[in-house]
């Protein structure tokens, strides 16, 4: 997918072997074929074909049970890849020679000719806006069609789903932490499991809330914003000053300052002498002089300095200042400092302590504002502790925790059948929190006062569906005695189709540009009442079911549950 800004089923989709004329390319990772299954799809489509029961009209939810990192709501990512990957949907010849080395020697040839022929032109797919915000037990999505090619397209949903969403999530509470005004970099790529989860979590996290990332290639692909400094090892690659082999400047008014290491030199010795930061440092590390001040050369308009491959305190902070004034002398500012490790908040208010002195005692105006990055194994939990020891952090680089879902590794979405030949299915279980809600029903957000979301409503589709200003009873899918009547000031219908089967688009709701999803997460969490969203104990959402369907539901539970013998 290209960085595209507008929307639309992608225009660009020739990349990868897509149809020409179709609007949507192939999956975002070439690896996304009919083969990434488990083998047990291609089992089950041989049997299904072989009981005749591979048209058989199916439905299938896609849901989750619980929401990750003890929170109460997850945001919905990965549909427009699961779009793209049903638009494609084709074995190739070569997959089939391979699916023939698997399959027992017995299984006849109709059925390869059967899959030869096959694509997801019959199915029919309705979601939740992909940047959503959901909730358990409300189906993210709904597939139709013949059984045997909704069942073949369960695990990669699944695999397209979790993570993403996970990832989503796990950004958008990083969000929450950090608040609205800080600047959040994605640093994940080298920790991130394998390319597909770098790529992936660069791409989700921007979805959910953060503003840039370090991966170049995730910006290529997605259009987001790429941002970074630089490592220590740029820092101690050099040893002295001498090891610059260039000493001036060009002025950013075009004039030439003839010798920049000198200006700097000398700013240092002012600073050393300068009553604010007087006893603040001794002998500053040379070397690392030498590399602020060739990243200054390199990056004049974009100077930002690593300040702790020596001493933050002693050396990088005193170098930076010296390298920035000097730059500041030249006609440029200085974007700011990375601190990566020890007391991020301690640091932080130290040279946020430096910075306004300089200000005031060198007559630079802004110096007192200059960004602060900090970096080093931040998670939801070290945000917070910032937060409560107060800092002057205005940039977080976060690459671990946020990109493996430290917290979570997996988020657990399934993909049941709920309807066959038209016949409602449920699945039982022990855990009342595993019975799927049988039947083809579709989703519905109730809002009340002030536009807080107050309910999800799940409703048969031979039903009414709710509207605004009239009181509906809403009830807890299973526990009897929990419901509630809501009259919502509006009703957002929260299903929408994506997948009809043409490949040009017409009829179904467009794939939104990622900036766009992104916008729509923002807004939906900004509509959402804080106590739901809130990182410790949030207080439970709702997620209901109409009157008509809870009695569906325990009518068809009562049929299908046998009643056991007490002997
Ligand atoms: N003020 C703070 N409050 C809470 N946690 C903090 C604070 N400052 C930093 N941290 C976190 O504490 C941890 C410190 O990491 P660690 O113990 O590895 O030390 P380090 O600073 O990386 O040491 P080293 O100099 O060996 O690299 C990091 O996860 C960091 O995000
Ligand atoms: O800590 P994360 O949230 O994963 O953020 C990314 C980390 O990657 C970089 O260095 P790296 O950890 O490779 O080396 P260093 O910390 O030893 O400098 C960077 O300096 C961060 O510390
Ligand atoms: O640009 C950075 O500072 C960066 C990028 C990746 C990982 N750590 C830091
Ligand atoms: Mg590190």
């Amino acid at each position: 997918m290209a960085a595209d800004a507008d929307g639309g089923p992608h225009p660009d989709g020739t990349a990868n072997g897509a149809d020409a004329g179709s609007v949507y390319p192939p999956p975002t990772n070439p690896m996304v074929t009919a083969l990434l299954t488990d083998m047990y799809q291609i089992t089950m489509a041989y049997a299904y074909w072989k009981a005749g029961k591979h048209e058989e009209p199916s439905v299938f939810d896609l849901l989750f049970r619980k929401s990750p990192f003890g929170g109460e709501y997850t945001v919905f990512a990965g549909l427009e890849e699961c779009i793209r990957y049903a638009a494609n949907f084709r074995f190739t010849p070569a997959d089939l020679a391979y699916l023939r080395t698997v399959l027992p020697s017995t299984t006849e040839p109709g059925f390869f000719d059967y899959l030869a022929a096959l694509d997801a032109r019959a199915v029919r797919i309705e979601a939740i806006a992909e940047g959503s915000v959901v909730f358990p037990r409300v189906p993210l999505m709904r597939v139709e069609g013949p059984l045997l090619v909704c069942q073949l397209l369960e695990t990669v949903f699944l695999t397209l789903v979790n993570f993403a969403s996970l990832v989503a999530t796990n950004a958008a509470r990083h969000r929450a932490v950090a608040g609205p005004d800080k600047t959040l970099l994605e640093f994940g790529l080298r920790r991130a499991q394998g390319p597909d989860g770098g790529i992936s979590a660069s791409r989700y996290a921007f979805l959910g809330g953060f503003d840039a990332t370090s991966n170049v290639e995730a910006g290529r692909l997605f259009g987001i914003p790429v941002r970074g400094t630089h490592a220590h090892a740029f820092v101690s690659s050099f040893l002295s000053l001498a090891d610059l082999p260039e000493r001036s400047l060009p002025r950013a008014d075009g004039t030439r300052c003839d010798d920049f290491v000198s200006l700097v030199q000398g700013k240092l010795r002012q600073l050393k002498e300068t009553p604010a930061v007087a006893g603040w440092f001794g002998e500053t590390n040379e070397s690392e002089l030498a590399a602020f001040i060739s990243y200054a050369q390199a990056f004049p308009r974009a100077f930002l300095a690593l300040v702790d491959t020596y001493d933050v305190i002693r050396s990088g902070l005193p170098n930076f200042v010296a390298v920035a004034l000097g730059l500041a002398e030249c006609g440029y500012r200085a974007l700011g400092v990375r601190l990566d490790s020890g007391d991020l908040a301690y640091q932080s208010k130290e040279a946020r302590k430096l910075f306004r002195g300089v200000e005031a005692a060198f007559h630079v105006p802004g110096f007192g504002s200059i960004g602060v990055t900090a970096s080093n194994d931040i998670n939801e939990s070290t945000l917070e502790a910032l937060n409560k020891q107060g800092h002057e952090i205005d940039t977080f680089g976060i690459g671990t925790h946020l990109v493996t879902c430290y917290a979570q590794p997996a988020l657990g979405c399934v993909y049941k059948l709920v309807e066959v030949r038209g016949q409602p299915r449920i699945k039982l279980s022990a855990d009342i929190d595993k019975v799927t809600i049988p039947g083809k029903k579709r989703p519905f957000r109730l809002y009340g006062k002030e536009g807080v979301a107050l309910v999800d409503l799940l409703v048969g589709d031979d039903e009414p569906p709710p509207r605004a200003g009239e009181r509906i009873l809403c009830r807890h899918p299973f526990l009897e005695s929990k419901r509630a009547y809501v009259a919502p000031q509006r009703v957002e219908p929260l299903y929408h189709l994506y997948w009809a089967g043409d490949k040009t688009g017409k009829g179904v709701q467009p794939l939104p540009a990622l900036a766009a999803l992104k916008e729509q997460c923002k807004q939906e969490l900004a509509a959402m009442r804080s106590d739901h969203l809130r990182a410790l104990n949030p207080t439970p959402y709702k997620v209901s079911v109409t009157a008509r369907l809870y009695n569906f539901i325990h009518d068809l539970w009562l049929n299908e549950a046998p009643v056991g013998e007490l002997a």
